[in-house]
């Protein structure tokens, strides 16, 4: 866009911030060298906090200067002009990744370009027929007027392009119209999948930029289709609360659904500055939580009734059964205390005063009240023993040396005896113990579970040293009831991508975990394809867990992800009723339907379909598959059938990476990640019934794809896509 009347306008005003860049880190770095010289000086004369604040200040400085130099080939992406009401002038706010200011502010004027996370950047982002507004600590509020939203492409300090104001409205007034009036936007829509999740600061929309902006204490519920930018907004979100926040990131944990996707998000994370937010999956931090290593089977559950029993350990109601549990151990343990009458019945410790240490307190974990139990009766024999070896050494009547250290003895033997009567409970112990209480379960009556396969089926696997999945959560809140929580600390904020997969005893640990309920949980009920754990619906959630947070629940319906083509065949599998996509771009080719023979023909066109998706530029393609096991097998025979794939990989349960290039997935790992070409193995009606089960499967394959989509079918074609 060389012909734009202020592109030249432009070429020298981003020469002069170069050039000003260059001369504020020259500045930083001089005022560094000062501060060494201070920081020597003061410690000459031992005056340590002057040392200390130079030297806070100095590698405040070389931050700003790593910055700085970092944004030099590219400064700013934006430009917004924003007249406050009242206010004369316009001025003009540079918006980029970092923000760029001389060292003595005096105006606004020295500011010379604005981080995308400060709030005043949010004009940038939302201004909509030309008003704006932005909030500043909750507390100021600035409305004014826009007159002018512009974008740049810099790229090596050189200017490119630019472009003026282009607003999601158009997109959503559009009817005759092309989908797209962002080109911005279009250029990174249609830049391809690459192997990693990519930043969006250049081109966030107004309502993602409402989301990312949320106040930090509440628990924010995104619900998004499949593409929407929920993994990319809930990211771009904890950038901007550790920046406006001030928040330690290791105080901020990223909780997602397994470890391919923790890599695949995982270039993101630095270009954001929230590399060194904790990310984890839930298995993951049960380990710590549990303070064990268990081998722990991720297999889904084989069966509807293992799948029942596994979805009711996600429950509340197992709340209940634990706590009965160790109420039980409890009253068992009160019963059986007794009067303590030792040193010549000299100390006596009645059965009250030991059950006030076990009783006293709610919320106390059951080990805690063990111990001060103990440390109560160690506490008095200690004291006897202290006070009668007082009375010894002042030579007082009725004690001799050979009387004390018979007590000595007695009661050191006392002790060693006495606790091994009570030890404290180990946590797979006590899980066990659980499933062994067949009185206990008689009265619970779990609905729709066969208890006695649940009893036999967990305790089988206990007795064989593992564990499943869903017995990760009950364990972890065996573990608050028995031990606590203290090992752990909060966190002051929790992300939680795929939250649909997460069942509400998950959520029931996290929230225990978590500081003032702080909470941003993306997800898509769509996408719900686990039939053994999840959530029922974001209500149940936001009242069974969240009742008494403060709770924000956003929709976003825009598919950023896969061309209008693509969503709309997507759109077409789902249930009336459930929401549908909104396509932002198209690419003017429709996906393929396919039947293929057999097996082998299927195989030859399969190879033909990934040449031809390369031929047409995509970096990478996804083969996904209904089934684990069949993309294991397909991985083997395309090795051999097709060796000139030289970038084929295979996704298997508990892989930890991802490499991009041509990817053979089971559909329920291919999940949260996206591929240029989605290549569907075999969507034939015997795989895919017209099950709503079947139909979220088969929504999530083919929601992976942004720009082609071939499917194959063996047999007849699954009626979803009839
Ligand atoms: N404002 C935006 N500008 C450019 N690209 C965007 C924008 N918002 C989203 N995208 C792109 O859309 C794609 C989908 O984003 P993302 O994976 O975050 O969606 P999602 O809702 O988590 O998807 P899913 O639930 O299907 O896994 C990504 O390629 C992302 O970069």
């Amino acid at each position: 866009m060389n012909n734009h009347p202020d592109f030249s306008f432009e070429q020298q005003h981003l020469a002069d911030t170069i050039e000003a860049m260059k001369q504020i880190m020259h500045d930083l770095e001089h005022d560094m060298d000062h501060r060494v010289h201070k920081i020597n000086q003061s410690l000459s004369i031992k005056d340590e906090v002057s040392a200390y604040v130079h030297s806070l200040m100095k590698s405040d400085h070389a931050i700003k200067v790593h910055d700085i130099a970092k944004a030099l080939d590219s400064p700013y992406f934006g430009r917004v002009d924003f007249r406050e009401d009242g206010a004369k002038d316009f001025d003009q706010y540079y918006i980029g990744r970092t923000k760029v200011a001389k060292l003595d502010i005096e105006n606004v004027k020295d500011i010379l370009v604005f981080d995308w996370r400060d709030p005043v950047s949010t004009i940038f982002y939302e201004c909509q027929d030309g008003r704006a507004s932005y909030e500043v600590l909750d507390r100021y509020h600035y409305t004014g007027d826009v007159r002018l939203k512009r974008q740049y492409k810099i790229e090596d300090g050189q200017l490119i392009s630019m472009s003026e104001d282009n607003i999601l409205s158009k997109i959503m007034a559009r009817q005759q119209e092309s989908l797209i009036a962002d080109p911005f936007l279009l250029e990174r829509l249609l830049a391809g999948a690459g192997d990693r999740l990519k930043d969006i600061v250049t081109s966030i929309r107004s309502e993602q930029n409402q989301i990312i902006r949320e106040p930090l204490n509440q628990v924010t519920v995104i619900q998004g289709v499949a593409g929407s930018g929920k993994s990319t907004i809930g990211l771009h979100r904890l950038s901007y609360l550790l920046y406006n926040e001030k928040l330690d990131p290791t105080k901020l944990v990223i909780i997602a659904p397994n470890k391919i996707f923790l890599d695949y998000i995982s270039d993101l994370l630095p270009e954001i500055d929230a590399q060194d937010v904790k990310q984890t999956t839930f298995a993951d931090l049960a380990e710590t939580i549990m303070q064990l290593e268990p081998v722990i089977s991720m297999t889904p559950a084989e069966t509807e009734p293992l799948a029942a029993a596994a979805r009711w350990k996600g429950t509340l109601e197992f709340i209940k059964v634990m706590e009965l549990f160790l109420d039980k151990r409890l009253e068992k343990l009160c019963m059986k205390l007794k009067e303590i009458s030792l040193f010549d019945d000299q100390l006596t410790i009645s059965r009250e005063q030991q059950l006030e240490k076990v009783v006293e307190g709610a919320n106390i974990p059951f080990n805690e009240r063990l111990r001060s139990l103990e440390k109560y009766i160690r506490f008095r024999i200690k004291n006897f023993i202290e006070i009668y070896e007082a009375r010894l050494h002042r030579g007082k009547a009725r004690t001799d040396e050979k009387t004390a250290a018979r007590y000595v003895a007695e009661g050191e033997q006392f002790i060693a005896k006495h606790f091994a009567k009570w030890p404290v409970l180990a946590l797979l112990d006590g899980y066990s113990e659980l499933f062994k209480d067949k009185a206990a379960w008689r009265k619970t009556k779990p609905v729709g579970v066969e208890v006695e396969l649940l009893l036999t089926h967990t305790l089988a696997n206990l007795e064989a040293g593992q564990m499943e999945r869903d017995d990760l959560a009950p364990l972890c809140y065996l573990k608050y009831l028995i031990d606590g929580f203290r090992h752990m600390g909060k966190f002051d904020h929790i992300a939680i991508d795929e939250g649909q997969d997460i069942n509400l005893l998950e959520y029931r640990v996290l929230s225990l975990l978590s500081r003032n309920s702080s909470f941003t949980i993306m997800g898509d009920m769509s996408q719900a394809i686990h039939t053994d754990r999840g959530l029922t619906s974001w209500q149940s959630l936001l009242k069974e867990i969240f009742d008494k947070a403060k709770c924000r629940y956003y929709e976003v319906n825009f598919s950023y992800r896969s061309a209008k083509e693509i969503v709309d065949l997507f759109n077409k599998v789902l249930p009336s009723g459930r929401s549908k996509a909104v396509p932002v771009y198209e690419i003017g080719r429709k996906p393929v339907i396919e039947a293929a023979a057999s097996a082998s023909v299927a195989v030859k066109r399969l190879v033909e379909v990934v040449e031809e998706f390369q031929a047409l530029g995509c970096k990478s393609v996804g083969i996904l598959t209904k089934l684990e096991t069949e993309s294991q097998k397909l991985y083997q025979v395309l090795m051999t059938a097709a060796p000139q794939l030289t970038n084929l990989n295979v996704i298997t349960n508990g892989a930890a990476s991802y490499h991009g290039g041509v990817t053979v997935a089971p559909i329920l790992l291919a999940k949260g990640l996206e591929f240029d070409g989605v290549i569907l193995w075999n969507a034939s009606e015997r795989k895919f019934s017209p099950e709503y089960q079947d139909a979220k499967l088969l929504y999530v394959a083919l929601s992976r794809a942004m720009y082609y989509l071939h499917i194959f079918h063996q047999g007849k074609l699954t009626p979803l896509l009839r």
